[in-house]
């Protein structure tokens, strides 16, 4: 009988089973997919691998008319053969380190049985294991929308593996997916189109910030379409044409459905378990316990208010650990923490100020030194901050905004002011040197 048995090796679950091992529990995690889950092997860190080749591409680019030349170009087959370097050997390598921690691995597709313990289903041979306590981090799965012809759809999966780029492709949804695919395909010579199916915005972000970035898709070539609900997609000779009710029309030679993901919950027999759960997700309690007290979740399965990212799952396996480890029954305390839209230019938020009173401070960045020097020709900000000159949030928009947010993550975190920020010696010139002037 184990201590506990973990549904799902994604940075939730793997995180988890190293805490609770490493406090003498007895833990065995399940996995059906690939050792290591969605972020290492089809999320942020094969996308990330190819952006590093786009962001780089750009800078050269920006960089032309200052001193760089000749012709710069990405060959696709290359940037999928560096990624892959990373993947391929990804799995087998999370997979030996749980073995060798003396965590047991088990490898099937786990669900709940009328016994309330589970079963591990693997080519038609069924095993059941027991534990004391279960915890669900299955993780999420891409949404394909119910239209005419949605059998043709792809997904962000299915673009990690594609063997040639489309020369033409269109995305369907306009969150971080379809964002960050659509600048390493158009970069690397795809005629690339993002549809949203309403207005020109970019969910969560500030408007104006958000629209300059859509704008700076477009300068890339990016084609972006709004308010546009796409109802059919037809297969016409090796293309596909897409269409509304409205009379819009789109040819493209691959079409990837980018308009979210759905909480793993299928199969799983929650019911049999008295687990609840809705569309967004496992109801969890302040202890991340689900209405079944001997079964937890966290990680992306999760119904949540803020973002599902990896270090918000990395963050919950800490929490669990200590809870289910130790006498504390403290609730979980989320810190502040950043979202970014990556890219060759970034896009990165933080902080909550709902209902909150603030001003904002509207910087443009793009003459200081810091990022004249390395061609950074559209960097702004928004600051918002409160009657004791505290930042309380803000919103990047830079080559180097996923930095910035860190730092202010960090100072907001920490309720730093200014005369504390100038007390800080810093590099000089980086960016972090800049940080008395968002102030
Ligand atoms: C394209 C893309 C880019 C992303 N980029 C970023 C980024 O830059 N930064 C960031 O912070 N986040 C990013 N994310 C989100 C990040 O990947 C997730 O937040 C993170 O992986 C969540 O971890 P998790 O452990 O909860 O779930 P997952 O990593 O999804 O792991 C869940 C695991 O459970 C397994 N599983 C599911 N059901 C069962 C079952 N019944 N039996 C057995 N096993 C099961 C699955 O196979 C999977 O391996 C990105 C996601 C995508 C798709
Ligand atoms: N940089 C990062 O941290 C990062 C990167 C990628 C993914 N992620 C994680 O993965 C999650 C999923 O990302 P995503 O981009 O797939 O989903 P998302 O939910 O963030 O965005 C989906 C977009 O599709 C739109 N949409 C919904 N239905 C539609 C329809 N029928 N037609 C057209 N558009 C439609 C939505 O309005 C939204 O803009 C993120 O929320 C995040 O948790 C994070």
């Amino acid at each position: 009988m184990y201590d506990e048995v973990i549904i799902g090796s994604g940075p939730a679950g793997t995180a988890l089973a190293y805490g609770l091992k490493a406090q003498g529990h007895q833990v065995a995690i399940v996995e059906r997919g690939k050792w290591g889950g969605t972020c290492p092997n089809v999320g942020c860190d094969p996308t990330k691998i190819m952006m590093a080749t786009i962001e780089t591409y750009w800078q050269a680019k920006h960089m032309l008319e200052a001193g760089m030349e000749g012709d710069l170009k990405i060959n696709w087959s290359s940037l999928l053969a560096r990624k892959n370097a990373y993947t391929d050997t990804f799995p087998s390598s999370a997979l030996n380190n749980l073995k060798n921690t003396n965590i047991d691995t088990y490898y099937g597709n786990a669900s709940f049985n009328t016994e309330g313990q589970l079963n591990i289903e693997m080519k038609g041979v069924f095993q059941s294991i027991e534990s004391k306590r279960f915890v669900i981090a299955t993780g999420q799965s891409p949404i394909i929308p119910d239209i005419k012809g949605k059998e043709f759809l792809k997904t962000s999966n299915d673009f990690l593996d594609f063997e040639n780029l489309p020369a033409r492709l269109t995305f369907i949804g306009g969150g971080p997916v379809a964002i960050e695919l659509a600048q390493i395909a158009a970069a690397t010579g795809s005629e690339v189109s993002i549809i949203l199916h309403g207005e020109r915005k970019i969910n969560g972000f500030d408007q104006n910030l958000a629209e300059e970035y859509l704008k700076i898709l477009e300068k890339q070539g990016i084609n972006i379409y709004s308010n546009i609900e796409i109802r059919q997609v037809e297969k016409i000779d090796s293309a596909y044409l897409l269409s509304d009710a409205e009379g819009f029309k789109l040819e493209a030679d691959e079409v990837i459905s980018a308009v979210g993901r759905k909480p793993n919950v299928e199969g799983l027999n929650l019911d049999l378990v008295n687990v609840r759960n809705s569309k967004k997700g496992i109801e969890v309690n302040s202890h991340l316990q689900t209405t079944n007290k001997e079964i937890f979740a966290l990680g992306d399965v999760i119904d949540k208010k803020g973002g599902k990212l990896t270090p918000v799952a990395g963050f919950e396996a800490g929490y669990l650990t200590t809870f289910l480890t130790s006498e504390s029954q403290d609730a979980i305390d989320y810190p502040l923490y950043p979202t970014v839209i990556f890219g060759s230019t970034k896009l990165a938020r933080v902080g909550e100020l709902n209902g909150l009173d603030h001003q904002v401070k509207r910087i443009d960045m793009s003459n200081w030194y810091t990022y004249r020097r390395f061609a950074d020709p559209e960097a702004k900000a928004k600051i918002y901050y409160n009657d004791n000159h505290e930042i309380i949030g803000a919103t990047v928009l830079s080559v180097i905004a996923d930095e910035i947010i860190n730092y202010m993550t960090f100072l907001i975190n920490k309720k730093m002011k200014l005369p504390e920020v100038r007390k800080l010696l810093m590099a000089y010139p980086t960016p972090a040197s800049d940080l008395q002037y968002f102030y």
